[in-house]
């Protein structure tokens, strides 16, 4: 990991450290544009080709069934459910409290208005599988999608080499009373999820994470189509902001566990000390190579990097550039920081809270915005799954009220017509 000093870096430099891969020569978006337009054309046939293409696997069909799915499922042990069953509910309970209604405010005398929530009909929620499969991913989208109350919702992941989904995938599916999972992974499924195809239906809004190329399809399609995107959740990312508390070894291991999501996950360290700096480079050296997915990992470090910096607002301030996806504040001192915190999808706080609780099982989402959109997007909740429509109700006297101001408005604008429907109520 190349190590740079704050205080040597000009703004210039801040601005390129901070900057993502964001596909320069839109090398990206011309394969995936070519994918939308063949799914666009050619349906469920183009499905089927882009899984024997990409995921290696000839297809007969292109989903698994309830029956399919409760055999995969049969496969999972008794402290595999106990774990999913835990994450489940930590997820559950604190996505439950995110459903919250609002009073209604009267604006003045007779004059009432408010909103009320309704789930968005059709979802689509996209479960990554290519480098990983991530069952947990699963219930970050499933979860809140039934607590809002959506009525349809459509599940897309990558077929693997038993021509299916993995045993924990379809587990999730039926704990989320799910029957139906459709074997389509990258751009070709949000391709689909966007346009529909004759048996993926065209959903309203698209959930979920995914490699550059799904990740792509989500921003085109929400240009092309009436699909809208919860956000662009792209390779995964961590920034550890430490100071002499902490403890190296753990800095390493928190690296690492984004490191490992993919070769082009980023994981960076900003740091007041240039010893816990050194030592956390020995630690990511040891660590790694004790690692499965030691070549992923190590590929990511490649192009991760340390700042060190002069004291912790420095740092805060270097972070709230950089808007990481996960920002972890590795210091006993973290409650005189978290306030300037600005952008950043989620934050673990002090040294024993790693972050891959938040992956997993404390409760909050995983799905967050990545490569900067921190600056501007939340990370998935209930709210991303329903809309807020406003209601009004005016009395005889609200109208008396409000009229006058409404006709002047009106007047000024030069929309007679918009003044009339208040006159013609006013006059009788
Ligand atoms: N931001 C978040 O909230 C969040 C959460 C979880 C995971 N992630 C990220 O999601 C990503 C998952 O990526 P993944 O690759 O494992 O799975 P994926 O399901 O996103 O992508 C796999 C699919 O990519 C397509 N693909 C692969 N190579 C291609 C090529 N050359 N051309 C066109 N399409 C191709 C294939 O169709 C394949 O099915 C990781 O980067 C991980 O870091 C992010
Ligand atoms: N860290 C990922 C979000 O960037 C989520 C995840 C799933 N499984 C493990 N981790
Ligand atoms: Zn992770």
């Amino acid at each position: 990991m190349k190590t740079y000093n704050y205080s040597d870096l000009s703004k210039a430099e801040i601005a390129k450290l901070v900057q993502r891969n964001v596909d320069p020569a839109n090398e990206i978006r011309a394969i995936v544009e070519d994918i939308i337009a063949n799914v666009q054309q050619n349906g469920d046939a183009a499905l089927l080709d882009y899984a024997a293409t990409f995921d290696k696997v000839t297809l007969d069909k292109l989903y698994l069934d309830k029956a399919e799915l409760e055999a995969l499922a049969a496969q999972v042990s008794e402290t595999q459910k106990a774990a999913l069953d835990t994450a489940y509910k930590n997820i559950y309970k604190f996505h439950e409290a995110q459903l919250k209604g609002e009073d209604k405010v009267e604006t003045m005398p007779g004059v009432t208005c408010w909103r009320e929530l309704r789930p968005i009909e059709k979802v689509g929620l996209y479960i990554p599988g290519g480098t990983a499969v991530l069952p947990s991913t699963f219930l970050m989208l499933g979860i809140p999608a039934k607590i809002a109350g959506c009525h349809e919702i459509i599940v897309c992941s990558p077929p693997q080499k038993n021509g299916g989904v993995n045993a924990f995938i379809a587990y999730v599916a039926l704990m989320l009373g799910i029957n139906r999972i459709f074997l389509a992974g990258g751009a070709q499924a949000i391709a689909a999820m966007a346009y529909g195809t004759e048996s993926i239906t065209k959903v309203d809004k698209i959930f979920g994470p995914g490699n550059q190329f799904v990740t792509k399809a989500k921003t085109i399609v929400q240009s092309t189509t009436t699909t809208a995107i919860d956000m662009p959740a792209g390779p995964s990312e961590v920034l550890v902001i430490a100071d002499d508390s902490a403890t190296p070894k753990y800095i390493a291991a928190d690296l690492l566990a984004q490191a490992e999501h993919g070769i082009d996950s980023q994981s960076v360290l900003v740091c007041t000390s240039a010893e816990i700096a050194n030592k956390t480079i020995d630690e990511v050296n040891r660590q790694v190579v004790t690692l499965p997915r030691a070549e992923i990992a190590q590929q990511a470090i490649d192009h991760s990097y340390i700042v060190v910096v002069d004291h912790l607002g420095q740092a805060v301030n270097f972070s709230n550039q950089y808007a990481p996806e996960h920002l972890i504040l590795a210091t006993d001192k973290w409650e005189e920081i978290t306030g300037s915190v600005i952008n950043a999808g989620s934050v673990f706080l002090g040294n024993l809270t790693p972050e891959s609780a938040g992956d997993y099982a404390s409760g909050t989402n995983h799905t967050l915005p990545t490569s900067s959109y921190a600056k501007a997007y939340s990370g998935v909740s209930v709210d991303s799954f329903v809309k807020k429509i406003t209601f009004q109700y005016i009395t005889t006297d609200g109208l008396k009220n409000i009229g006058p101001s409404v006709q002047t408005l009106a007047e000024l604008e030069g929309l007679h017509a918009h003044a009339n429907a208040v006159a013609v109520r006013s006059s009788n």
